[in-house]
């Protein structure tokens, strides 16, 4: 693909992501796959849409030094001056005397001579001059919100429940890459001999230290080997796997997945389990449910019997004590998983997290009856938010006096994570920045015999 037509989709990607309110790793997937780029133009172009996105307000900072408040832009001219800015000041792969022409260019294609002007006074404006410093900003919250590019809102609430250090850690790992896990489906084939293959087909990787199936893939497209065909890799962060681990399946057992869509963990439980036993796997809508039922499908896996509901009324399907397990993978506001899917922090407000966490509430309370006694019960999200994990189990355990933290928990955590700065007398918190994992939350309850 020309340099050329990269960008300008990078451009289409950024307008509708930013304008429209579209998933970036949905969108970025989809536009890879369909112009069938190559691994180089594929990680540019990921480049260029992630590093943008991730710092738009830091862009628009540094733009607004540039641009006459009072003009209106259009909103695809804002972007391909964030674009370019963001290649200009993060990149340096190519001259920025090539990203003002190509800038140009693609604005004549869109716009009109009157705009081609403007970017490229804009853009020869910030090649000759000092970007402005955040440090001018006063209050310290604004600042870091601004260098980070995370709402206001968000810096200040982190720095209420965490404090400043790890906030600000916490902001800065939000920016990086995130690395490419993927976990082994053990009954087709071991981890071992996946690592062989791979190397042998000019991959790298290193293994998992949070899960016995998982690895990371530090060289190579892994999404375009072979192996994903036939069933054996999927990809799923290390935060994700350690939740299958530490629920504790067994053969044999049977196991409810309340919010089990797109069935990332609901198959480690399966492979887990060796296939044997018995996983209902719900979600609220026909569609999600059905890429459940897909994943198990091409994993080989059998065991897993996928049904839509509303996992609030699961009462009228099964009785009380039904199942040895249950994992309680909630919606959730999805702070966690900000270096992936960075449009979530300009789209989330603060009240989501307050409605967000009634339902987490509601979605416990109705699964647990179902829960055997001596059964156990993971409750896990991908956020950061305490209103989201420990205020939610703190308010259940104070209505269920028959439930507690389950001690085994932490005694079987893996090594890398005992020490965890997140560890409480409740869980697990995963913050980005201490395991190079999605921020995570895991809880592990037992009902008392
Ligand atoms: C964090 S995601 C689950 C991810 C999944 N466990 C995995 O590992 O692939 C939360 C899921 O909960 C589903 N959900 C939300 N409210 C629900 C409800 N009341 N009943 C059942 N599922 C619900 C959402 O549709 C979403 O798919």
């Amino acid at each position: 693909m020309s340099k050329f037509v990269l960008r300008e989709t990078a451009l289409d990607l950024l307008t509708r992501i930013g304008e429209n309110g579209g998933f970036s790793h949905v969108l970025l997937d989809k536009a890879i796959r369909q112009k069938e780029l190559s691994d180089r133009d594929g990680s540019l172009l990921t480049e260029i849409v992630y590093g943008t996105l991730q710092r738009r307000d830091l862009l628009d900072f540094y733009m607004q030094q540039f641009v006459d408040k009072k003009k209106k832009l259009k909103p695809w001219v804002k972007w391909l001056l964030y674009m370019s800015l963001y290649q200009m000041k993060f990149l340096d792969k190519v001259p920025d005397h090539a990203i003002i022409h190509e800038a140009v260019e693609l604005s004549k294609k869109r716009g009109h001579k009157g705009i081609a002007s403007l970017v490229n006074g804009v853009l020869r404006n910030v090649q000759r001059s000092e970007l402005p410093d955040v440090a001018e900003i006063s209050d310290p919250i604004a600042r870091l919100a601004v260098e980070t590019s995370h709402p206001k809102w968000m810096v200040a609430r982190w720095v209420d429940m965490y404090g400043w250090d790890q906030t600000r850690e916490m902001c800065l790992a939000n920016l990086h890459h995130k690395p490419m896990s993927i976990r082994v489906q053990p009954l087709k084939m071991s981890r071992e001999a996946v690592i062989d293959r791979l190397i042998q087909d000019g991959y790298e990787a290193v293994i998992s230290k949070l899960s016995p199936q998982g690895l990371i893939i530090t060289k190579g497209n892994i999404l375009k080997h072979a192996l994903f065909n036939e069933g054996v890799l999927t990809v799923q962060d290390q935060s994700s796997m350690l939740a299958g681990e530490m629920l504790g399946v067994a053969e044999d057992m049977t196991v409810l997945d309340a919010c089990s869509a797109p069935g990332g963990k609901t198959t480690h439980l399966a492979e887990k389990m060796k296939n044997q036993g018995r996983i209902y796997a719900y979600d609220l809508h026909q569609k999600k449910v059905d890429l459940v039922s897909k994943k198990a499908k091409q994993l080989g896996l059998d065991i897993i019997q996928t049904g839509q509901a509303d996992s609030r009324q699961l009462l009228d399907k099964h009785e009380k004590e039904t199942f040895d397990r249950i994992l309680l993978d909630a919606p959730c506001s999805g702070l966690g998983v900000l270096r992936g899917k960075p449009d979530i922090k300009y789209h989330k407000q603060e009240k989501d997290i307050l409605a967000l966490s009634s339902i987490q509430d509601e979605l416990l309370e109705s699964v647990s009856p179902l829960l055997k006694k001596d059964g156990k019960l993971l409750y896990s999200t991908c956020t950061v938010d305490e209103a989201e994990n420990e205020q939610v189990i703190r308010r259940f355990l104070k209505n269920h006096p028959d439930f507690m933290v389950d001690p085994d928990f932490f005694e079987e955590l893996p090594g890398q994570v005992k020490d965890a700065p997140g560890l409480t007398a409740y869980g697990l918190q995963l913050y980005p920045q201490d395991f190079d994992t999605d921020g995570f939350f895991l809880c592990r309850l037992i009902r008392k015999p």
